[in-house]
């Protein structure tokens, strides 16, 4: 495959596929190919640079994979469970590569994008920024450190009053991240409501704490509180672009990549 992918981003006329074809289109190294919007859509034929702002590119929004499967080699998909699994589907049958955004999938969604491992190659990551990417580590090492030392380990996320998915997906890797490290999961210590008399807090649960408003684009502390002090470490998501940016540097990874399964860790060498 050549060293500048071809790039179809699904949902073009979203809130992050706006932001990935402004991406995919300022990046050096790759190449705006397609987008589709969804089935039905008052946005069909319409040119996806000026969806995006950047005016007229030439590249018109389409609704389905079949009709622009010889234009591109990786999708984009920021979309929801439902399509992106459905589009799964597709690159395998297409021998297409897919960068996946998308989140909010339950355990069956999964275990389901999870079989195509061996048939498609595949980034998928709940957060695609370098900076969310950088936090993990430093949760690894905090947790570690931390972690079994009486501190309380709680996580708290912001997003947008359009957010449809709760805790957010970077939220869920954060916590598995210091579950992990601490040999918990978050199936067994992982509490995601407090309400009325719900008792003291034990020891070892990690809880998950979500707001919902206005425009704010992302925003993740973990917190480890103990009698005396309290460390947070927080990432604060300004712009799309920074998703948008990770995922297109994830397409040209994973163009030169054979089927598997990899994230962003992989992608950034974080591993
Ligand atoms: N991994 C990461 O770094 C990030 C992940 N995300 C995740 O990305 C996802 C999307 O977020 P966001 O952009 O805010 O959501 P939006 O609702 O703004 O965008 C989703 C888009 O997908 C379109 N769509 C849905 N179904 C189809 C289909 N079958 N064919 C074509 N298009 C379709 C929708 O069209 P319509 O509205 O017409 O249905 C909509 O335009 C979420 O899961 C979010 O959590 C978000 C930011 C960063
Ligand atoms: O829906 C969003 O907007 C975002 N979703 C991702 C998530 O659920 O973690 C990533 C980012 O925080 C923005």
């Amino acid at each position: 495959m050549s060293a500048s992918p071809r790039i179809a981003v699904m949902g073009a006329a979203g809130r992050m596929g706006r932001t990935l074809v402004a991406a995919a289109e300022q990046q050096a190294d790759a190449r705006l190919a397609a987008g589709i919007v969804a089935e039905g859509s008052s946005l069909v034929g319409a040119d996806l640079g000026e969806l995006a702002g950047l005016g007229k590119l030439g590249v018109v929004a389409t609704t389905s994979l079949e009709k622009v499967a010889d234009e591109f080699d990786v999708l984009i998909d920021f979309t929801n469970p439902a399509t992106t699994l459905a589009n799964l589907a597709f690159c395998a049958a297409h021998d297409k590569r897919i960068v996946i955004g998308t989140t909010g999938l339950d355990d069956a969604q999964l275990a389901e994008l999870d079989g195509f491992r061996d048939r498609v190659a595949m980034v998928f990551a709940p957060n695609m920024s370098v900076g969310v990417n950088l936090t993990l580590n430093l949760l690894k090492t905090a947790a570690a450190a931390l972690g079994d030392e009486g501190y309380d380990i709680e996580v708290i996320e912001a997003h947008h009053r359009h957010k449809v998915d709760a805790p957010s997906g970077t939220a869920l890797k954060m916590g598995d991240v210091v579950a992990e490290s601490l040999g918990r999961t978050l199936k067994e210590h992982g509490v995601f409501a407090r309400e009325g008399q719900c008792g003291p807090r034990s020891e070892k649960e990690i809880g998950f704490a979500t707001v919902r408003a206005g425009d704010i684009v992302g925003e993740h502390t973990v917190m480890f509180a103990t009698e005396g002090e309290r460390i947070e470490i927080t990432h604060k998501a300004s712009s799309r672009m920074t998703f948008a940016r990770g995922a297109v540097r994830a397409a040209r990874w994973v163009a030169e990549r054979e089927a598997g399964r990899y994230d962003m860790q992989d992608v950034l060498g974080l591993n």
